[in-house]
Formats: structure tokens, C-alpha cells, sequence
């Protein structure tokens, strides 16, 4: 006999918890599963652990640069296992919130195990079997390891073993040159590492512009870091260093010999192991879950939210999924997917903050564009901290004078994108923008200066 609940959700990641809270508030009797860390990717091997990194890099390279701001110093060093350690605090603290909250959460029952479905309304957990009305999948991915040759006779890291590191790499090669990559690269050359990026794309970060890849080479390579790009079959073996990578086609060399490798090669979601034949939930031919714009799959009661639906790659979208779901079941508001505009942002130094459609998207619209672009080195406040890489890029509809997109790459640019988003999401013109007062001196303030300076193209 399986016991029953009113709603099932099976993954502790960015939208599961959310909506456990908000059923159970609602009166619902639900079971949570999680087969692992509570918090998920975001919180144990992903967002949370990564920005903690990069705040001890950025501290670290502040240091560096000190005699420029007026600071003594001497020689500075780095103390990994201090790095390490604040990094753990960050995530076991998150994780710990995350845990206590849903295990005194009334109305709700943790399940710790793998989920299975055994039909369309049960699922097994160990050796008990759950059935419910609803049921919620929220089981995120996992790095995708491609059969490279070789691969499974080297020692590699993924983004999650990266964590447990307890030595600084002396030479890591990191395979895929996009946002899990560069933000591990820039932050290991700070640390001390070298580290060279292997892409087989003609540039990094390919969803971007070719301007904004162009620009975060050139960051990146002032710093040190080897980038090697257009690389082809790419290949493992033992080396006496550590690890062979080869880069090239052509017989043996060159390779790179690293200490230590990182795959950064995207994610497969984690939909393969759960039984979903037996529910009758389909999937695309990436294994997403595939879901309608409010979020259900191909089975009415069973709804997919997060990085399992392939609909989104972020925290900010999983857990926008959590909102479309409770908005829609609770709350008689008929939220969508469709209603929600690109975002995110890239956490190199100085870090890319995105908005909307890239200037080759917005061409390939067919639209009559116009741009405004403004070096960071034009930007007072980026001056004033001595931290002028980078440009602002805005791209307006001359037709309509919609904002279609937005690319800041340069201090603070994660932050003063979401003005920007936020005329985007009021449906404004661009005029609303170039109207308006910003505060001095921020990187904000020339935003509507920008707008205010565009051009055809
Ligand atoms: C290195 C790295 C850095 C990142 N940085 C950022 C960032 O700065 N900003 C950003 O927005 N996004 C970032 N992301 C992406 C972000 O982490 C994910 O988009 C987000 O965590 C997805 O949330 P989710 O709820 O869909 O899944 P997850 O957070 O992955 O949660 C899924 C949960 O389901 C559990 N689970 C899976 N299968 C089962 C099963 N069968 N039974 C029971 N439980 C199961 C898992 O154990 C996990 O706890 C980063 C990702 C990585 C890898
Ligand atoms: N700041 C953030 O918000 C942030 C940070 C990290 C990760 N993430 C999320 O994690 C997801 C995954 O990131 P990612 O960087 O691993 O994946 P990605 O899909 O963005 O990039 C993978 C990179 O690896 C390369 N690649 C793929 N297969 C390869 C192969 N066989 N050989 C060589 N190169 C290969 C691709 O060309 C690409 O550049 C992102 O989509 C993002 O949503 C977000």
C-alpha cells in the first residue's frame, strides 16, 4: 500500500522547497524527495561556492594591484585552504537553511533517496512507495562528460568534485570555454594556478556577441590564461605531470600537460534515471522534460520546473518556474514561461550582466536596429576604481523604439543591467530611459546616456 499525498516533489533544488512552502501553506499534505544535498546545484557545487571564489579572486587581485591605490604591501599569497574553507562555510550554511526549513516545514515529509516512478501517480523512494494528485519534478543536471578519447582513463574534475579540492592545481586545462569554464579559469590563474582553456569554437563564450567574446579573451589573456581555441579532437592520456590533453588533429602533438583537468562542457539533465517511461512523461531528444508554457508535461498532474526542462539554465529561472507553477495552481494568475525575458549574468572580472537578444539575434530578427555603445574607459565611476575593461551595448527596434537587448561587460555590469530589464518588462521605450536621472557617479548614470546616443546599423 503506497501512502498519499496531495502534491509530490521530487528534487530539493531552486523551485522544490519554494513550492513545498507555498502548498503546504495552502493546506496541501506534501512529500519532498531529495537523493542528496538540499539546495542543489545552485547552493552545494554552482552559484553559491563559485561567487564565494570569485570574491576571494577579486580580493586577491585587489591586493595585488594595491600599491596603484596608495596600499603598503608586501608580496601577496594565497592561502588556498583559507579559500576553500570560507567557500564551504557559504555553501554548508545554505545548505543547512535550505535542510531545516522543509524538515520543520508542517504538512511536509522529507523523503531522503533516489525518486523512481512506478506509474503516473506513484513513486518509490528506497523501500516505500508515495503516490500523489500532483507531482512535481525539479531534478536539475549534471555535468554532461563527452567520450572524449581518453577521458575515462585520466583523473578529471567536474564542477562538483572542483569543490573538494584540497590542493591549488598547478596547471589546470579546462575543457569548454564558457561560463562554467572562464569563471574557473580566472579564478585559478588568481589563486596562482596556470591555466590554460581549451574551446573546439573559433572564439569563447559563443551564445555571446563576437565583440564581447573578443573582449573577455583579452581580459583573460592579460591575466595569463593560455586560451587555445578552434581545438579538434580533443583527447586524454597519463602523463608523468599529470595529464595529456591534445588539442589537435594532426598525429600526437601539440598537447597540453596539465596537473589537474576540468570538464565545463554544459549539462545533461537528470532525467535518465527517473522511470519516467513508466509515468508517461516525455522528453526531447536532450532528455529535457517536455513542458507547455505552464509549465506541464506531456501528463497533466506531472509538471517539470528548473534546469530539467531545458526552458532555462539558471537559479533565477528554476525558481521562476516555482512562481509560474504556484501562480497558476494557487493563485488564479495565469503566468507563463513565454512571459519571461533572457537574463543572466557571467561572473568573470569585470563581469558581463545580459539582458534580451544579442546584437546577431536582433539581426537575424530582420529588424531595423539601432546600437549605442560606450567604452568602459568613458564611464566615471568605472575610472574612479581604476577598472575601465570592457564597454556597454544597448540595441533598440527603430521601428517601435522596443529595447531588444543589452550587454554590460565591465564593473558592476551585473547590477546595473536590471534597469534595463526592468523598462523591458514594463513594455517602456527606450525614451523612458534617456528621461530619467541616475544617480552620480555610478555605472547606472550613463545608461541613459548611451540610449540617448544611438545610431543606425
Ligand atoms: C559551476 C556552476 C555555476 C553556476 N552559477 C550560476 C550563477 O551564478 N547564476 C545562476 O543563475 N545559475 C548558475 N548556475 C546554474 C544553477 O546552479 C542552476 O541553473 C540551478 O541550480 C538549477 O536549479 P534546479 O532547481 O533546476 O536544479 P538543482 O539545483 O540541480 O536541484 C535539483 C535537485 O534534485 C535532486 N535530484 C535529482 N534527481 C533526483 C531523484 N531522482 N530523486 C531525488 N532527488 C533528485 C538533486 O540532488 C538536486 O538536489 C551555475 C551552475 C554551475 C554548475
Ligand atoms: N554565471 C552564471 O549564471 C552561470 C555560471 C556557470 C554556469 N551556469 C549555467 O551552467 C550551464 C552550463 O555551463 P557550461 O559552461 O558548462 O556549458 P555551456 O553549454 O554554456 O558551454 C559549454 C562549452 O563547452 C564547449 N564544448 C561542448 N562540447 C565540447 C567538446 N566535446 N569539446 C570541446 N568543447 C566542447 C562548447 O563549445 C561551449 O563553449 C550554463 O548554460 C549556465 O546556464 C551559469
Amino acid at each position: 500500500m503506497s501512502k498519499h499525498f496531495d502534491a509530490i516533489i521530487i528534487g530539493a533544488g531552486q523551485a522544490g522547497p519554494s513550492l513545498a512552502g507555498r502548498l503546504t501553506a495552502a493546506g496541501k499534505t506534501v512529500a519532498l524527495i531529495e537523493r542528496k544535498l538540499f539546495g542543489g546545484t545552485c547552493v552545494n557545487t554552482g552559484c553559491m561556492p563559485t561567487k564565494a571564489m570569485v570574491a576571494s579572486a577579486y580580493a586577491i587581485h585587489t591586493a595585488r594591484r594595491g600599491a596603484e591605490y596608495g596600499m603598503v604591501t608586501g608580496a601577496v599569497s594565497v592561502d588556498f585552504a583559507r579559500v576553500m574553507a570560507r567557500k564551504e562555510k557559504v555553501r554548508l550554511d545554505a545548505r543547512s537553511g535550505v535542510e531545516s526549513w522543509l524538515k520543520s516545514m508542517k504538512n511536509c515529509t522529507v523523503f531522503e533517496g533516489h525518486a523512481r516512478f512506478e506509474s503516473p501517480t506513484e513513486v518509490r523512494v528506497g523501500d516505500q512507495l508515495i503516490s500523489g494528485d500532483e507531482i512535481f519534478i525539479n531534478t536539475g543536471g549534471r555535468a554532461a562528460v563527452p567520450d572524449f578519447p581518453g577521458v575515462d582513463e585520466v583523473p578529471y574534475l567536474t564542477n562538483t568534485s572542483v569543490m573538494d579540492l584540497s590542493e591549488l592545481p598547478e596547471h589546470l586545462v579546462i575543457i569548454g570555454g564558457s561560463y562554467i569554464g572562464l569563471e574557473f579559469a580566472q579564478m585559478f590563474r588568481r589563486f596562482g594556478s596556470e591555466v590554460t582553456v581549451i574551446e573546439k569554437a573559433q572564439r569563447l563564450i559563443g551564445r555571446e556577441d563576437p565583440d564581447v567574446s573578443d573582449a573577455i579573451r583579452d581580459i583573460l589573456e592579460k591575466e595569463g590564461v593560455h586560451i587555445r581555441l578552434s581545438a579538434e579532437c580533443i583527447r586524454f592520456a597519463r602523463h608523468k605531470d599529470g595529464v595529456a590533453a591534445g588539442v589537435d588533429c594532426t598525429s600526437g602533438a601539440p598537447e597540453v600537460i596539465g596537473s589537474h583537468v576540468l570538464l565545463a562542457t554544459g549539462r545533461r539533465p537528470n532525467t535518465d534515471d527517473l522511470g519516467l517511461d513508466k509515468a508517461g512523461v516525455k522528453t526531447d531528444a536532450r532528455g529535457n522534460i517536455e513542458v507547455d508554457d505552464f509549465l506541464r508535461s506531456s501528463v497533466p498532474h506531472i509538471f517539470a520546473m528548473g534546469d530539467c526542462n531545458g526552458r532555462g539554465a539558471f537559479t533565477h529561472t528554476a525558481y521562476n518556474d516555482f512562481e509560474i507553477v504556484a501562480a497558476n495552481l494557487l493563485d488564479n494568475d495565469p503566468r507563463r514561461v513565454t512571459d519571461r525575458i533572457p537574463t543572466y549574468a557571467l561572473y568573470i572580472d569585470p563581469p558581463l550582466g545580459r539582458a534580451g537578444m544579442t546584437e546577431s539575434d536582433a539581426r537575424k530578427s530582420g529588424r531595423k536596429l539601432m546600437i549605442g555603445t560606450r567604452p568602459m574607459t568613458r564611464v566615471g565611476r568605472a575610472v574612479e576604481k581604476g577598472e575601465t575593461q570592457g564597454f556597454i551595448k544597448v540595441l533598440v527596434d527603430a521601428d517601435t523604439e522596443e529595447i531588444l537587448g543589452a550587454s554590460i561587460l565591465g564593473t558592476g555590469g551585473d547590477e546595473a543591467i536590471q534597469s534595463i530589464l526592468d523598462v523591458m518588462y514594463a513594455k517602456r521605450p527606450y525614451t523612458t530611459i534617456t528621461r530619467a536621472v541616475h544617480i552620480h557617479p555610478t555605472v547606472s548614470e550613463l545608461i541613459p546616456t548611451v540610449f540617448g546616443d544611438l545610431s543606425p546599423a
